[in-house]
């Protein structure tokens, strides 16, 4: 006998590797002897063994102390095993050590447990008692006895914890897969791995509930899923019943008011039968039968918490007191066959907002829908303008009314001429400044340090403009003679605002250049915008142009500095297209005042007796205008006008004309809008002819088709929108197929000059070179330009076309030569 105990668990190859030498270790110990304690126990162990087994009973001393020593001294184990071993058919006893060592094999010793273990031999799977035994060689083996017939069971094995008695209603139908590694390649996709052995239980034990349930419902021809459906219904309606019970009556068991029976006649009892219970102290359940006698149950009830998470059977825990019954009270199972509190609720708030509706008649609904309709149709009315047009014949009521002739004029110049200054002056004297305005003016340009700049504000509004110094937008202003009713178009004179300056001229009907007679900023401004804004006025289609000679106070109203001046000018513009007799020359002083309205005080400019700057303006002749053209109007500006009129737009009617109700098209969008009402000179009218700055309040149109630059015009004939055309220009600069942005009033598009057809005569138009490759300054030439978007534009517009910045060349489009 040893004293050596031997424990091997899930012994693989390399736990045998490790114990290579067990055979020799067991061999040097196998002499030990027992210690006096163990002698002692191992006596009287035998002796109480020997009284139990009766003296008949023939087992060796030996293996008494065997057992003894493996049950550790426990006389009552020991005896249960000598009697089972001494039983016919007992399992195999010996477990022969030179069996094969395999890592599957899963027999193992245990004496921490009565010997129980799994076995493959034979296809076996029960529990097997394994007592290590020394064979007749002194070698340890393992004895063998099958303690367990049945099955495994993990029911069984975990039967003192309630809390993991899940009821079968609340059971998910999960597959576990088994943590242990399949019988594959690793890795592999082992998809049909054999079985395990408890996943097999698992299977049967399924198939036996559902051939049990099948029988149970006999001669049902149900589907399976109604059949699912009314089984589960019928768990909830006995548990609920159970429940309800239980809180009536604590003190009934429940078990003992469950006999109800469903309307489908299934036994509640039934329904429960296939649920583990293992309360039933010895009854059979459907947990695998054991042919052992199980113990009586000594286990402790389940806290009230685990009795509410098991529900169904926990019920039967529910201890009578009133607190707890109240928390069973709250947790019980809620039928969620029935609606949710919520959906009550929900449901009757709808009900309470359907029931008007409810009242109302069928013919309601029959009038909403003709409602409906009715608001279709109103909504397809629209088309007709909202506005009724009086029908004006405008050209008769035109010549009906006597009145002052109109003129724009645009004041052009180099930068610092004095422009603005002048005009500022001009419409102090013509009383269209007020004295208390001017002097606020004054005030506040000298608390910024631009006393200077005082009459200037009268035009240049803008904060920026102010404390800069230079003009940048067009400033319009109005004022009016005996004779005449003018609209100044205060242009700057900075370079980088030629646009605005363009777009001023654009609708100008002759222009006041004005030039600083100061010594070096004529010669300067000859070279800069002077000469620039004179050509882009001539290009645009002025033909008048007075010459402000200002600034005379700075060289002490000098006749010979004016002379020189005079002369230069006449030249340059008389080149540039100007007819002499269309060309005049004042000279002034816009700071002091003098030759503007009056004559100069000052002796020094005594030898001045032409016209005033004032009367040199009343002499320009009326344009004259297309009147009875389509009308045709180049949008300056989109604001809000007032609270009643929200979408305004204003500009300077170029042809046509125009009247209240008038429904009309804006290009290049092609969106039609209605003349909702009109303003001339800021005086409300019915109609407005071309020449005349008007304001247009307008409707039925959504303000993203509007922006400056677009032509409003008749909807009769509309203006087309172009992409290519041709023009004969005047070359500013030197002129090749190059890209360049064209620019007609505010309209700025970009575009290139695709072709130089031929250079001009200046006289009589003739082309004296064909196909040019590249065309001088001053020369006029026809070319073709290219537009990257269509806009509307038609003849006889005058375009200008700037590149880098800089005005390259200004003319007039041609007729017939037009591409969409
Ligand atoms: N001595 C003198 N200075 C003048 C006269 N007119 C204008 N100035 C000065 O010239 C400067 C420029 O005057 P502006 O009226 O702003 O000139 P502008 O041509 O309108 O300038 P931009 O619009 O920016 O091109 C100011 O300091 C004026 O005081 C004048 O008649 N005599």
């Amino acid at each position: 006998m040893s004293n050596r105990r031997v424990k091997s668990l899930a012994a693989d190859e390399d736990d045998y590797d490790d114990y290579d030498n067990y055979d020799d270790d067991y061999e040097d110990g196998g002499n030990e002897e027992l210690s006096p304690e163990d002698k002692e126990q191992m006596r009287q162990g035998t002796t109480k063994v020997r009284e139990a087994v009766g003296s008949a009973f023939p087992a060796t001393d030996k293996e008494i102390h065997d057992a003894l020593w493996h049950y550790y001294y426990d006389v009552g184990k020991t005896v249960a095993y000598l009697k089972n071993k001494q039983k016919p058919s007992t399992a195999p006893t010996k477990a022969k050590k030179d069996e094969p060592k395999s890592k599957l094999s899963t027999s193992f010793c245990s004496t921490a447990l009565p010997g129980i273990s799994r076995s493959d031999r034979g296809g076996q799977d029960g529990l097997q008692a394994t007592i290590p035994q020394k064979d007749a060689d002194g070698r340890q083996e393992c004895i063998s006895s099958t303690i367990y017939s049945t099955e495994f069971s993990a029911a069984e094995f975990f039967k003192d914890c309630p809390w993991l008695r899940i009821p079968e209603h609340r059971k998910a139908e999960i597959l576990i897969e088994p943590v242990y590694p399949r019988l594959g390649l690793l890795g592999g996709a082992s998809a049909g791995g054999k079985m395990s052995k408890l996943a097999a239980l698992a299977a049967k034990r399924r198939q036996k509930e559902s051939e049990r349930s099948e029988s149970t419902a006999t001669g049902s021809s149900e589907s399976q899923d109604d059949y699912t459906t009314r089984l589960n219904k019928l768990r909830l309606q006995e548990i609920n019943r159970a429940k309800s019970n239980t809180s009536r009556d604590a003190d009934t068991p429940m078990r003992e008011g469950d006999k109800a029976v469903s309307d489908s006649g299934v036994s509640a009892d039934i329904l429960r039968q296939d649920l583990p219970d293992p309360l039933s102290h010895g009854q059979t359940t459907s947990t695998p039968d054991l042919s052992v006698s199980v113990e009586p149950c000594i286990r402790g009830r389940p806290s009230p918490f685990a009795s509410i998470m098991t529900s169904h059977d926990a019920d039967l825990f529910l201890p009578t007191s009133p607190d707890l019954l109240a928390v069973g009270e709250n947790a019980k199972s809620f039928d969620f066959a029935e609606p949710s509190p919520d959906d009550v609720v929900m449901k009757a708030q709808n009900a309470k907002v359907a029931a008007p509706a409810k009242t109302k008649p069928k013919e309601s609904a029959r009038t909403k829908t003709t409602s409906l309709a009715h608001g279709v149709q109103q909504l397809s009315v629209q088309e007709t303008p909202k506005v009724k047009s009086k029908n004006i014949d405008v050209l008769a009521e035109y010549k009906k009314v006597k009145r002052k002739k109109a003129a724009n004029f645009v004041v052009i110049g180099h930068v610092d001429a004095g422009k603005s200054t002048l005009m500022g002056r001009l419409l102090f004297d013509l009383k269209a400044v007020d004295q208390r305005t001017m002097d606020k003016y004054r005030k506040e340009a000298e608390r910024i340090g631009k006393g200077s700049f005082a009459f200037a504000w009268v035009l240049d509004q803008g904060t920026e403009e102010r404390e800069r110094g230079v003009t940048i937008d067009i400033a319009t202003n109005k004022f009016e003679t005996d004779r005449t009713s003018f609209t100044i178009l205060d242009a700057p004179g900075h370079k980088d605002f030629v646009p605005n300056m363009i777009a001023g001229a654009s609708q100008a009907d002759f222009a006041v250049l004005v030039i600083d007679a100061s010594m070096g900023n004529f010669e300067s401004g000859l070279k800069g915008q002077t000469k620039e804004h004179a050509l882009l006025v001539r290009s645009i289609g002025v033909q008048r142009i007075i010459v402000a000679v200002n600034k005379m106070d700075a060289v002490d109203w000098s006749e010979e500095r004016f002379a020189e001046i005079r002369q230069q000018m006449s030249a340059f513009l008389t080149s540039a297209g100007f007819q002499s007799k269309n060309v005049t020359f004042v000279p002034c002083s816009g700071l002091e005042g003098g030759n503007i309205l009056a004559k100069c005080s000052d002796p020094k400019a005594s030898w001045y007796t032409g016209p005033t700057l004032v009367e040199e303006l009343d002499q320009s002749e009326p344009s004259t205008y297309a009147l009875d053209k389509p009308l045709r109007m180049t949008i300056n500006d989109v604001f809000r006008g007032s609270v009643l009129n929200p979408l305004s737009v204003s500009g300077r009617i170029e042809a046509g004309n125009v009247q209240v109700g008038e429904q009309v098209v804006v290009m290049p969008s092609g969106e039609k809008a209605q003349i909702r009402s009109l303003e001339v000179d800021d005086e409300p009218q019915d109609w407005a002819v071309a020449g005349q700055n008007v304001v247009l309040n307008l409707t039925d149109i959504d303000p993203i088709h509007l922006k400056t630059g677009d032509v409003l015009c008749s909807a009769v004939s509309p203006i087309q929108n172009v992409s290519e055309f041709r023009a004969k220009v005047l070359a500013f600069e030197h002129l090749t197929p190059m890209n360049i942005d064209v620019h007609k009033g505010r309209l700025h598009v970009p575009g290139r000059i695709s072709q130089l057809v031929g250079v001009l005569d200046k006289s009589t138009g003739m082309v004296v070179k064909k196909r040019p490759k590249i065309v001088q300054p001053g020369n006029v030439v026809r070319v073709v330009v290219q537009l990257d978007q269509p806009v509307p534009l038609e003849p006889p517009s005058r375009v200008v076309l700037r590149a880098n910045g800089e005005t390259v060349a200004a003319g007039l489009l041609e007729k017939n030569e037009m591409r969409p």
